[in-house]
């Protein structure tokens, strides 16, 4: 059955868009597509028309009579920003014409940090996240829905922006997370007549753009006739539409579309088939699977609960620890057997509000994520035959937001130091280490790694280096759906990569002291991984290297690098992904177990050798 509701809308709906009434503009179902209002004179003579279509509809429910009680009920200082209108905000401010996709990467950030956002009640705060965490998952799938429906997409002209941004909202809602049509489509067109009143420098959007928006929302939440609903001899049997014109669209995607095309065809030449198929299921589920809720912490117990100390109590200490945080974190808590502990669905909401967030006690950070710090602190303290590490000096080179360094400062390492190039990445990580009671034996410096030096005067051995460079991410394409997006070219990362690697073995470790190099990348150069001296590094990982390697051997200047390989003992759950170089391998959605979710990563253990 249709609802009075609807068949109303629906009414007023398609007598706004009867086709033959104005050509160039808009707001038309021409074969099911409808265009956008483009010029100033279509936008006067639809305004003409929207006076006759709302009088029209006067009688019958129709938004446009709420709409009118609205401005009349409401001043703009009784006007409250909305969940819908944060995140429609987040996902608007920073799109450039050229810069669409590419800005998205940031909408969750900009929500953060939006004023607005952060008045509203916990709910709509979590609901703002969900919407913006959707668009940007599914933005291929997304588009692919408008582009279908709309003439002309995406919008242009002065409000394209946000009208982009409302479509998107409203198509994630009706598509994804099965919010009933009338509050998507309602609640969201009612942010463009709100947004005037709520944001600087902004003007009124005009009514018949609002009604653009409004008719392709209504459009795709019309009931289709499925295949099954139409009987023998073609009746109809309306008790079973249950499928929206919208989900017919849908299902002319793919989950595939919201990857970029260059990384699907890389992920299949590098890993091979079914593999490949793994990784795209992992890092973008199926179309009924909302955002995943996946988070893993770390502890301060984390690590050292995993080093077999020489104090029995410390070891013990460290695993009472960790099981005591996993019964505040509720009962689905799962403890890794790396030692990460991650979160149920029974905790949800703002993180700061988790047990233990202000005592300091954990942080956020993939499970993946944690092994080069573990891998190096294993080293020495192998080497040490288990001594306390109070004594050793290690840099954390490329180190904010902080993850690695405090894993390195529960180990209980005498002196960190971490550098890190960007500013405003290095505050985070000094607030990091200060709401983590880290920060007294820790040596912050900002400023690009290739400059840094240990100070002369120090005559220390500089013990260790985790250089975790910043790549393409494209392992965490699960949690960071933007990364899937990226362009291809990333030979500036490489050079960074590669000026890092030499620099910290060359001029910063000393002889005998363990470089880790790690990377959050899941791309992988085919050719064999051979000692060829005179290799390019045309990747971020393997190949890399084995180029610093091979500089080494080719040239007595160049430090001497040689592997240290990672045991299957130090990296419990991870024991499948050493490759046969003995470095870590680890692909999104082919490790087992819980641990099929953890984040692509790169790890290998070098030593330096004697010159
Ligand atoms: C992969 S992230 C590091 C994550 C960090 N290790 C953690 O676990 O929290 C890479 C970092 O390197 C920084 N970076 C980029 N180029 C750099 C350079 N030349 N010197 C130092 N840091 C750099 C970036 O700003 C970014 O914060």
């Amino acid at each position: 059955m249709i609802s009075p509701y609807s068949a109303a809308t629906m009414g007023a709906f398609l007598l706004f868009s009867q086709p033959t009434r104005v050509k160039s503009f808009s707001c038309t179902i021409q074969s099911n597509i409808i265009a956008f209002p483009s010029s100033h004179a279509a936008i006067t003579r639809a305004r003409k028309r929207h006076v006759f279509a709302a009088s029209t509809i006067k009688d019958i429910s129709h938004p446009d009579a709420q709409k009118r009680r609205f401005h009349s009920s409401k001043t703009k200082d009784n006007i409250r920003p909305t969940a819908r209108f944060v995140a429609i905000a987040a996902l608007s401010s920073g799109s450039s014409k050229k810069e669409n996709v590419d800005s998205l990467a940031f909408a969750a950030r900009r929500l953060e940090q939006d004023e607005r956002y952060q008045r509203l009640e916990p709910r709509d705060r979590a609901f703002a996240r969900l919407l913006v965490a959707t668009v940007e998952r599914r933005l291929g799938q997304i588009d692919g829905v408008l582009k279908r429906c709309v003439d002309k997409y995406p919008p242009k002209g002065k409000h394209a922006s946000l009208l982009q941004a409302t479509l998107r909202i409203g198509v994630a809602q009706l598509l994804f997370l099965n919010t009933p049509p009338f509050a998507a489509n309602h609640d969201t067109v009612q942010v463009l007549r709100i947004n005037h009143c709520l944001s600087k420098n902004s003007f009124p959007v005009p009514e018949p753009m609002i009604r653009f928006v409004n008719g392709v929302l209504r459009k795709l939440s019309t009931p289709a006739v499925s295949e099954e609903a139409v009987g023998v001899g073609g009746n109809e049997d309306n008790s079973k539409h249950t499928t929206l014109y919208g989900h017919e669209l849908l299902k002319q995607t793919s989950p595939d579309d919201n990857i970029a095309p260059w990384l699907l065809e890389r992920w299949e030449r590098d890993w091979g088939e079914s593999r490949a198929r793994l990784i795209r299921e992992e890092m973008m589920p199926s179309n009924n699977n909302p955002v995943s809720p996946r988070i893993d912490v770390t502890t301060k117990y984390s690590l050292t609960s995993l080093m077999e100390s020489s104090n029995p109590n410390t070891h013990q200490n460290s695993r009472a620890m960790l099981e005591k945080m996993q019964q505040d974190f509720g009962d689905d808590c799962i403890l890794l057997p790396q030692g990460s502990l991650r979160i149920g669905s029974s905790l949800t909401g703002d993180i700061t509000q988790w047990p233990g967030y202000h005592d300091g006690t954990w942080w956020v950070q993939d499970a993946s994520s944690t092994l080069p710090a573990l891998v190096l602190t294993r080293a020495l303290s192998n080497s040490r035959d288990g001594e306390d590490l109070s004594s050793l000096h290690v840099v954390d080179m490329c180190a904010a937001p902080g993850g690695k360094t405090s894993q390195l400062l529960s180990a209980g390492f005498g002196r960190v130091t971490a550098v890190e190039a960007s500013e405003r990445r290095s505050r985070r990580l000094v607030e990091n280490l200060s709401r983590l009671n880290l920060s007294e034996r820790c040596h912050v410096i900002v400023g690009d790694g290739q400059n840094y030096r240990p100070p002369e005067r120090d005559d220390q051995i500089l013990h260790g280096i985790l250089l975790d460079v910043p790549c393409s991410a494209t392992g965490t394409g699960a949690r960071r759906p933007d990364v899937l997006r990226r362009s291809s070219d990333l030979k500036e990362l490489l050079q960074i990569q590669e000026l890092l690697a030499n620099h910290c073995a060359d001029n910063i470790l000393s002889e005998g002291g363990i470089l880790v190099y790690a990377t959050c990348s899941i791309l992988k150069v085919v050719t064999s991984l051979t000692w060829v001296y005179d290799l390019d590094a045309k990747e971020e990982s393997e190949d890399q290297v084995t180029k610093l390697i091979a500089r080494g051997k080719q040239n007595s200047k160049h430090a001497s690098m040689t592997t240290l390989p990672i045991h299957p003992s130090e990296v419990p759950g991870f024991e499948s992904a050493i490759d046969e170089n003995g470095w870590l391998r680890i692909l999104p959605g082919v490790l087992e177990g819980d641990l099929r979710s953890a984040d692509g990563f790169f790890v290998a253990r070098l030593i330096k050798e004697d010159s």
